[in-house]
Protein backbone atom coordinates (compact mmCIF):
# COMPACT_ATOMS: atom_id res chain seq x y z
CA UNK A 1 0.00 0.00 0.00
CA UNK A 2 2.80 2.49 0.51
CA UNK A 3 4.11 1.55 -2.65
CA UNK A 4 0.94 1.85 -4.52
CA UNK A 5 0.00 5.04 -2.93
CA UNK A 6 2.90 6.80 -1.30
CA UNK A 7 5.73 6.02 -2.92
CA UNK A 8 4.50 6.36 -6.68
CA UNK A 9 1.07 7.87 -6.73
CA UNK A 10 -0.13 5.02 -8.99
CA UNK A 11 -3.57 5.25 -7.06
CA UNK A 12 -4.32 8.27 -8.71
CA UNK A 13 -3.94 7.00 -12.12
CA UNK A 14 -6.38 4.08 -11.57
CA UNK A 15 -8.98 4.53 -13.71
CA UNK A 16 -6.52 4.79 -16.59
CA UNK A 17 -4.90 1.59 -16.19
CA UNK A 18 -7.30 -0.64 -14.72
CA UNK A 19 -7.93 -2.48 -17.80
CA UNK A 20 -4.43 -3.30 -18.10
CA UNK A 21 -2.90 -7.08 -18.04
CA UNK A 22 0.85 -6.65 -18.05
CA UNK A 23 3.33 -5.65 -15.53
CA UNK A 24 2.85 -4.90 -11.59
CA UNK A 25 1.25 -1.05 -12.22
CA UNK A 26 -2.06 -1.51 -13.95
CA UNK A 27 -3.86 -2.14 -10.46
CA UNK A 28 -3.38 -2.77 -6.70
CA UNK A 29 -2.15 -5.94 -6.41
CA UNK A 30 -3.72 -6.05 -3.16
CA UNK A 31 -5.93 -9.10 -3.14
CA UNK A 32 -3.70 -11.87 -1.94
CA UNK A 33 -2.79 -9.37 0.82
CA UNK A 34 -6.61 -9.03 1.35
CA UNK A 35 -7.47 -13.26 0.46
CA UNK A 36 -4.98 -13.91 3.27
CA UNK A 37 -6.02 -11.47 5.95
CA UNK A 38 -2.98 -9.68 5.99
CA UNK A 39 -4.60 -6.61 5.42
CA UNK A 40 -8.07 -5.12 5.90
CA UNK A 41 -10.13 -3.61 3.55
CA UNK A 42 -10.76 -0.52 6.37
CA UNK A 43 -7.50 -0.06 6.58
CA UNK A 44 -7.07 0.66 2.68
CA UNK A 45 -10.15 2.59 2.33
CA UNK A 46 -8.69 4.97 5.17
CA UNK A 47 -5.35 4.89 4.15
CA UNK A 48 -6.98 6.38 1.21
CA UNK A 49 -8.74 9.18 2.07
CA UNK A 50 -5.65 9.85 3.83
CA UNK A 51 -4.24 10.43 0.68
CA UNK A 52 -7.22 12.42 -1.13
CA UNK A 53 -6.31 14.75 1.97
CA UNK A 54 -2.66 14.93 1.50
CA UNK A 55 -2.48 14.71 -2.04
CA UNK A 56 -5.20 14.15 -4.14
CA UNK A 57 -8.63 13.19 -4.78
CA UNK A 58 -9.75 11.92 -8.30
CA UNK A 59 -11.69 9.47 -9.99
CA UNK A 60 -9.15 7.04 -9.70
CA UNK A 61 -8.73 7.30 -5.95
CA UNK A 62 -12.51 6.98 -6.10
CA UNK A 63 -12.75 4.16 -8.30
CA UNK A 64 -10.44 1.79 -6.09
CA UNK A 65 -12.76 2.11 -3.29
CA UNK A 66 -15.55 1.50 -5.15
CA UNK A 67 -13.57 -1.52 -6.33
CA UNK A 68 -12.99 -2.29 -2.71
CA UNK A 69 -16.74 -2.10 -2.47
CA UNK A 70 -17.17 -5.16 -5.19
CA UNK A 71 -15.86 -7.27 -2.85
CA UNK A 72 -17.80 -6.28 0.12
CA UNK A 73 -20.92 -6.81 -2.45
CA UNK A 74 -19.69 -10.51 -2.95
CA UNK A 75 -19.86 -11.15 0.97
CA UNK A 76 -23.46 -10.25 1.39
CA UNK A 77 -23.86 -11.67 -2.04
CA UNK A 78 -22.74 -14.95 -0.26
CA UNK A 79 -24.56 -14.41 2.63
CA UNK A 80 -27.74 -14.02 0.72
CA UNK A 81 -27.42 -16.60 -1.26
CA UNK A 82 -25.57 -19.58 0.75
CA UNK A 83 -24.89 -23.22 -1.12
CA UNK A 84 -26.51 -21.66 -4.43
CA UNK A 85 -23.33 -20.02 -5.45
CA UNK A 86 -22.01 -23.29 -6.28
CA UNK A 87 -24.41 -24.94 -8.03
CA UNK A 88 -24.99 -25.42 -11.60
CA UNK A 89 -28.13 -23.16 -12.47
CA UNK A 90 -27.04 -20.79 -9.71
CA UNK A 91 -28.68 -18.31 -8.10
CA UNK A 92 -31.44 -17.76 -10.02
CA UNK A 93 -31.87 -21.79 -10.24
CA UNK A 94 -31.59 -21.77 -13.98
CA UNK A 95 -32.71 -25.01 -15.84
CA UNK A 96 -30.83 -26.11 -18.63
CA UNK A 97 -27.90 -28.20 -18.76
CA UNK A 98 -24.23 -27.47 -19.38
CA UNK A 99 -21.96 -29.33 -21.79
CA UNK A 100 -19.18 -31.63 -20.59
CA UNK A 101 -15.97 -31.78 -22.77
CA UNK A 102 -12.87 -33.39 -21.14
CA UNK A 103 -10.61 -32.12 -23.81
CA UNK A 104 -12.18 -28.48 -24.89
CA UNK A 105 -11.93 -28.21 -20.99
CA UNK A 106 -8.02 -28.88 -20.65
CA UNK A 107 -7.35 -26.93 -23.55
CA UNK A 108 -8.69 -23.55 -21.55
CA UNK A 109 -7.20 -25.05 -18.49
CA UNK A 110 -3.82 -25.00 -20.50
CA UNK A 111 -4.24 -22.19 -22.73
CA UNK A 112 -4.26 -24.08 -26.10
CA UNK A 113 -8.18 -22.45 -26.89
CA UNK A 114 -6.56 -20.81 -29.97
CA UNK A 115 -7.84 -18.13 -28.91
CA UNK A 116 -4.87 -15.73 -27.69
CA UNK A 117 -6.06 -13.40 -25.62
CA UNK A 118 -7.54 -16.65 -23.68
CA UNK A 119 -4.33 -18.45 -24.00
CA UNK A 120 -1.97 -16.17 -22.59
CA UNK A 121 -4.27 -15.62 -19.47
CA UNK A 122 -4.76 -18.96 -18.69
CA UNK A 123 -0.93 -19.22 -19.53
CA UNK A 124 -0.30 -16.20 -16.96
CA UNK A 125 -2.22 -18.50 -14.38
CA UNK A 126 -0.81 -21.16 -14.01
CA UNK A 127 2.84 -19.57 -14.27
CA UNK A 128 2.07 -17.18 -11.33
CA UNK A 129 -1.18 -17.86 -9.67
CA UNK A 130 -2.68 -14.24 -10.91
CA UNK A 131 -4.65 -13.16 -13.41
CA UNK A 132 -5.97 -9.33 -14.10
CA UNK A 133 -9.22 -8.62 -14.12
CA UNK A 134 -9.52 -8.10 -17.35
CA UNK A 135 -8.33 -11.42 -18.68
CA UNK A 136 -10.27 -13.23 -15.79
CA UNK A 137 -13.91 -11.90 -16.94
CA UNK A 138 -12.80 -13.41 -20.56
CA UNK A 139 -11.61 -16.48 -19.97
CA UNK A 140 -14.90 -17.14 -17.73
CA UNK A 141 -16.92 -15.43 -20.13
CA UNK A 142 -15.78 -17.61 -23.50
CA UNK A 143 -15.70 -21.15 -21.02
CA UNK A 144 -19.56 -20.72 -20.07
CA UNK A 145 -20.97 -18.53 -22.89
CA UNK A 146 -19.12 -19.23 -25.57
CA UNK A 147 -18.54 -22.92 -25.42
CA UNK A 148 -21.08 -23.75 -22.95
CA UNK A 149 -19.00 -26.35 -20.06
CA UNK A 150 -20.03 -26.13 -16.86
CA UNK A 151 -18.57 -23.15 -15.19
CA UNK A 152 -18.43 -24.67 -12.34
CA UNK A 153 -15.01 -26.54 -13.26
CA UNK A 154 -13.51 -23.00 -14.03
CA UNK A 155 -14.40 -21.83 -10.90
CA UNK A 156 -12.49 -25.23 -9.61
CA UNK A 157 -9.55 -24.41 -11.47
CA UNK A 158 -9.70 -21.03 -10.04
CA UNK A 159 -9.37 -21.85 -6.84
CA UNK A 160 -6.67 -24.15 -7.36
CA UNK A 161 -4.44 -21.63 -8.52
CA UNK A 162 -5.36 -17.83 -7.37
CA UNK A 163 -2.77 -16.86 -5.09
CA UNK A 164 -5.80 -14.58 -4.35
CA UNK A 165 -8.55 -17.02 -3.92
CA UNK A 166 -11.51 -16.04 -1.74
CA UNK A 167 -14.97 -17.90 -1.90
CA UNK A 168 -16.96 -15.31 -2.17
CA UNK A 169 -14.91 -13.31 -4.93
CA UNK A 170 -13.88 -16.29 -7.13
CA UNK A 171 -17.55 -18.16 -7.00
CA UNK A 172 -19.91 -14.83 -7.49
CA UNK A 173 -17.92 -13.74 -9.97
CA UNK A 174 -18.30 -17.15 -11.53
CA UNK A 175 -21.43 -17.13 -11.02
CA UNK A 176 -22.80 -13.88 -12.50
CA UNK A 177 -20.21 -14.40 -15.44
CA UNK A 178 -22.33 -17.53 -16.09
CA UNK A 179 -25.28 -15.23 -16.42
CA UNK A 180 -26.81 -17.06 -13.47
CA UNK A 181 -28.01 -14.32 -10.98
CA UNK A 182 -30.62 -12.49 -12.82
CA UNK A 183 -28.54 -9.54 -13.62
CA UNK A 184 -27.04 -8.57 -16.87
CA UNK A 185 -25.02 -11.03 -18.74
CA UNK A 186 -21.75 -9.83 -20.44
CA UNK A 187 -20.68 -11.95 -23.33
CA UNK A 188 -17.73 -10.68 -24.37
CA UNK A 189 -16.05 -10.81 -27.60
CA UNK A 190 -12.43 -12.28 -26.62
CA UNK A 191 -10.69 -10.87 -30.20
CA UNK A 192 -12.24 -7.50 -30.01
CA UNK A 193 -11.09 -7.14 -26.20
CA UNK A 194 -7.49 -8.04 -27.42
CA UNK A 195 -7.80 -5.07 -29.61
CA UNK A 196 -9.27 -2.82 -27.05
CA UNK A 197 -6.49 -3.66 -24.22
CA UNK A 198 -3.58 -5.17 -25.74
CA UNK A 199 -3.81 -3.50 -29.27
CA UNK A 200 0.24 -4.15 -30.12
CA UNK A 201 -0.14 -7.87 -29.05
CA UNK A 202 2.42 -7.36 -26.64
CA UNK A 203 0.55 -9.29 -23.64
CA UNK A 204 -0.08 -11.99 -25.98
CA UNK A 205 3.24 -12.48 -27.10
CA UNK A 206 4.70 -12.63 -23.64
CA UNK A 207 2.74 -15.24 -22.36
CA UNK A 208 2.96 -17.29 -25.94
CA UNK A 209 5.52 -18.52 -27.17
CA UNK A 210 4.26 -19.88 -30.57
CA UNK A 211 3.47 -16.85 -31.11
CA UNK A 212 6.32 -14.31 -30.61
CA UNK A 213 7.41 -13.70 -33.74
CA UNK A 214 4.11 -12.50 -34.56
CA UNK A 215 4.28 -8.70 -35.12
CA UNK A 216 1.47 -6.07 -34.04
CA UNK A 217 -1.91 -6.86 -33.77
CA UNK A 218 -1.48 -10.00 -35.66
CA UNK A 219 -0.47 -12.02 -32.72
CA UNK A 220 -4.49 -11.53 -31.32
CA UNK A 221 -5.84 -13.21 -34.65
CA UNK A 222 -3.28 -15.60 -36.13
CA UNK A 223 -5.52 -17.17 -38.33
CA UNK A 224 -5.19 -14.79 -40.97
CA UNK A 225 -1.75 -16.01 -41.40
CA UNK A 226 -1.16 -18.63 -44.44
CA UNK A 227 0.38 -21.73 -43.88
CA UNK A 228 3.76 -20.11 -45.24
CA UNK A 229 3.73 -17.49 -42.93
CA UNK A 230 3.35 -19.96 -40.30
CA UNK A 231 6.26 -21.91 -41.24
CA UNK A 232 8.51 -18.56 -41.71
CA UNK A 233 7.26 -17.16 -38.12
CA UNK A 234 7.07 -20.51 -36.39
CA UNK A 235 3.93 -20.11 -35.36
CA UNK A 236 2.84 -23.74 -36.52
CA UNK A 237 2.89 -25.44 -32.81
CA UNK A 238 -0.14 -22.74 -31.86
CA UNK A 239 -3.15 -24.53 -32.20
CA UNK A 240 -6.43 -24.25 -34.38
CA UNK A 241 -9.22 -22.41 -32.61
CA UNK A 242 -11.76 -24.37 -30.42
CA UNK A 243 -14.86 -23.63 -31.51
CA UNK A 244 -18.78 -22.85 -29.77
CA UNK A 245 -20.12 -25.69 -28.20
CA UNK A 246 -23.83 -25.46 -27.06
CA UNK A 247 -26.04 -26.15 -23.66
CA UNK A 248 -24.06 -23.05 -21.45
CA UNK A 249 -26.24 -20.46 -23.29
CA UNK A 250 -29.62 -22.06 -22.64
CA UNK A 251 -28.56 -22.04 -18.81
CA UNK A 252 -27.27 -18.39 -18.62
CA UNK A 253 -30.91 -16.91 -20.47
CA UNK A 254 -32.80 -18.15 -17.54
CA UNK A 255 -35.35 -16.12 -15.72
CA UNK A 256 -35.19 -12.93 -17.41
CA UNK A 257 -31.52 -12.58 -17.33
CA UNK A 258 -30.65 -9.97 -19.96
CA UNK A 259 -27.25 -10.07 -22.14
CA UNK A 260 -25.54 -7.39 -22.46
CA UNK A 261 -22.08 -6.55 -24.37
CA UNK A 262 -19.49 -6.29 -21.77
CA UNK A 263 -18.11 -3.86 -19.05
CA UNK A 264 -16.21 -2.20 -21.66
C1 LIG B 1 -14.13 -15.03 -12.75
C2 LIG B 1 -13.49 -14.15 -11.68
C3 LIG B 1 -12.94 -14.72 -10.53
C4 LIG B 1 -12.37 -13.91 -9.56
N1 LIG B 1 -11.82 -14.49 -8.43
C5 LIG B 1 -11.32 -13.71 -7.44
C6 LIG B 1 -10.79 -14.28 -6.25
O1 LIG B 1 -10.79 -15.50 -6.04
N2 LIG B 1 -10.24 -13.44 -5.32
C7 LIG B 1 -10.24 -12.08 -5.49
O2 LIG B 1 -9.74 -11.35 -4.62
N3 LIG B 1 -10.76 -11.52 -6.59
C8 LIG B 1 -11.30 -12.27 -7.56
N4 LIG B 1 -11.82 -11.69 -8.70
C9 LIG B 1 -11.93 -10.22 -8.75
C10 LIG B 1 -10.77 -9.45 -9.40
O3 LIG B 1 -10.45 -9.98 -10.66
C11 LIG B 1 -9.51 -9.44 -8.52
O4 LIG B 1 -9.85 -9.03 -7.21
C12 LIG B 1 -8.47 -8.47 -9.05
O5 LIG B 1 -8.14 -8.76 -10.39
C13 LIG B 1 -7.22 -8.56 -8.18
O6 LIG B 1 -6.22 -7.67 -8.62
P1 LIG B 1 -5.96 -6.31 -7.82
O7 LIG B 1 -5.83 -6.55 -6.37
O8 LIG B 1 -4.83 -5.63 -8.48
O9 LIG B 1 -7.33 -5.54 -8.09
P2 LIG B 1 -7.69 -3.98 -8.17
O10 LIG B 1 -8.23 -3.73 -9.53
O11 LIG B 1 -6.56 -3.15 -7.72
O12 LIG B 1 -8.91 -3.82 -7.17
C14 LIG B 1 -8.71 -3.52 -5.77
C15 LIG B 1 -9.39 -4.57 -4.92
O13 LIG B 1 -10.80 -4.53 -5.14
C16 LIG B 1 -11.35 -5.84 -5.06
N5 LIG B 1 -11.99 -6.18 -6.34
C17 LIG B 1 -11.75 -5.65 -7.56
N6 LIG B 1 -12.58 -6.17 -8.49
C18 LIG B 1 -13.34 -7.08 -7.84
C19 LIG B 1 -14.39 -7.96 -8.25
N7 LIG B 1 -14.83 -8.03 -9.51
N8 LIG B 1 -14.93 -8.77 -7.30
C20 LIG B 1 -14.52 -8.74 -6.02
N9 LIG B 1 -13.55 -7.92 -5.58
C21 LIG B 1 -12.97 -7.10 -6.47
C22 LIG B 1 -10.20 -6.79 -4.77
O14 LIG B 1 -10.14 -7.01 -3.37
C23 LIG B 1 -8.97 -6.00 -5.25
O15 LIG B 1 -7.78 -6.36 -4.57
C24 LIG B 1 -12.37 -12.49 -9.71
C25 LIG B 1 -12.93 -11.94 -10.87
C26 LIG B 1 -13.48 -12.76 -11.84
C27 LIG B 1 -14.07 -12.12 -13.07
Amino acid sequence: MKHYLWDTDLVAKYFGLRNGMLGEDYSTKLSAHLAHGCISPRRIYHEIRRYEQERTANKSTYWVVFELAWRDFFRFFTLKHGNRIFQAGGTVRAAGAWRRDADALRRWKEGRTGWPLVDANMRELASTGFMSNRGRQNVASILALDFGLDWRAGADHFESLLVDYDVSSNWGNWVAAAGLTGGRVNKFNVVKQGFDYDPDGEYVRTWIQELRNVEGSTALEPWVLSAAERRKLGTEDYPERLQAGRGGQAAARGRGAKRARGWG
